[in-house]
């Protein structure tokens, strides 16, 4: 289980986002971090990473107040990751992003203090040691997330499927269903990643996660971020807050090291 300390955060002006978590539980390994290249160190048997996703499981998207995610059945092994650090397939469970409210910000990760638009996270938890991703999402080991810069260029084919139906889950708690979708499609042409011990950067924040961050950023066009600037944090009667800048501080990296599977 996660136990350990609690400590206040540095006293930033925090986004209402976060008002209500200054106390975070652990607090050693938490995330997001800036990944400084020239101290992240070369692991020669970090094995590439290999995801296998069927577009079969893919259910449906929804907006829960922070993003919107689009989850996945993850009754069965059709949807996994595996090799790179990890010692066994983790099974897919949903995939979100982080954006900010223009595009000189949004993404949680920074990589020698560059902050790019936006980052995707595609979520995945260890279904050889815990029974349900709740679990799974309290435990040491218990995620690995795959983490994917965005940067404004390129219209980006694929994503304009998941693009075209956002405007249906523009209120925070509704729910529309969303098939056949290969979360492949997202992820970048270089293999090469950083790797580190973290948290879920939104709450419960546990310290859960084995982090895979791409090296390499997808390129998505402005008005297709524009169209995730669009989704509201509010639900439907209330007073109207655009879902932006859904990202959280930086975090100390405290006691880690950054590993890269390249040189
Ligand atoms: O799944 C989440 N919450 C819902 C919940 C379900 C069950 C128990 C508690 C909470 N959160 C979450 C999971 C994974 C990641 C993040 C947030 B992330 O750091 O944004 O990127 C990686
Ligand atoms: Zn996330």
């Amino acid at each position: 289980n996660i136990t350990g300390c609690s400590y206040k955060l540095r006293n930033v002006d925090l986004h209402p986002l976060w008002k209500g978590q200054l106390d975070i539980p652990g607090g050693t390994r938490q995330s997001p971090i800036d990944i400084r290249v020239r101290d992240s160190i070369f692991h020669p048997d970090l094995a590439p990473v290999k995801t296998h996703y069927d577009p079969n499981t893919c259910l449906h998207i929804w907006n829960n107040g922070y993003a919107f995610l689009v989850e996945f059945d993850d009754c069965t092994d059709k949807s996994v990751v595996s090799g790179g650090p990890l010692e066994n397939p983790y099974r897919l469970k949903q995939f979100h992003f982080h954006w900010g409210v223009n595009n000189d910000w949004g993404s949680e990760h920074t990589v020698d203090s560059k902050v790019f638009p936006a980052e995707l996270h595609l979520v995945h938890w260890n279904c050889t040691k815990y029974r349900t991703f709740e679990e799974a999402i309290m435990e040491e080991n218990g995620l690995a997330v795959i983490g994917i810069f965005l940067k404004v260029g390129r219209h980006h084919e694929k994503l304009q499927k998941l693009v075209d139906i956002l405007p249906s889950v523009r209120y925070k708690d509704s729910l529309t269903e969303f098939n056949y979708f290969d979360p492949s499609c997202l992820l970048p042409s270089c293999s090469d990643y950083w790797t580190y011990a973290g948290s879920l950067t939104t709450p419960p924040l546990t310290e859960s996660v084995s982090w895979i961050i791409m090296k390499k950023p997808i390129e998505v066009d402005h008005s297709q971020l524009a169209v995730f600037r669009s989704l509201l944090y509010s639900a439907v009667g209330e007073d109207e807050k655009y879902m932006v800048d859904n990202f959280r501080p930086l975090q100390p990296l405290m006691n880690r090291t950054v590993h890269s599977s390249f040189q």
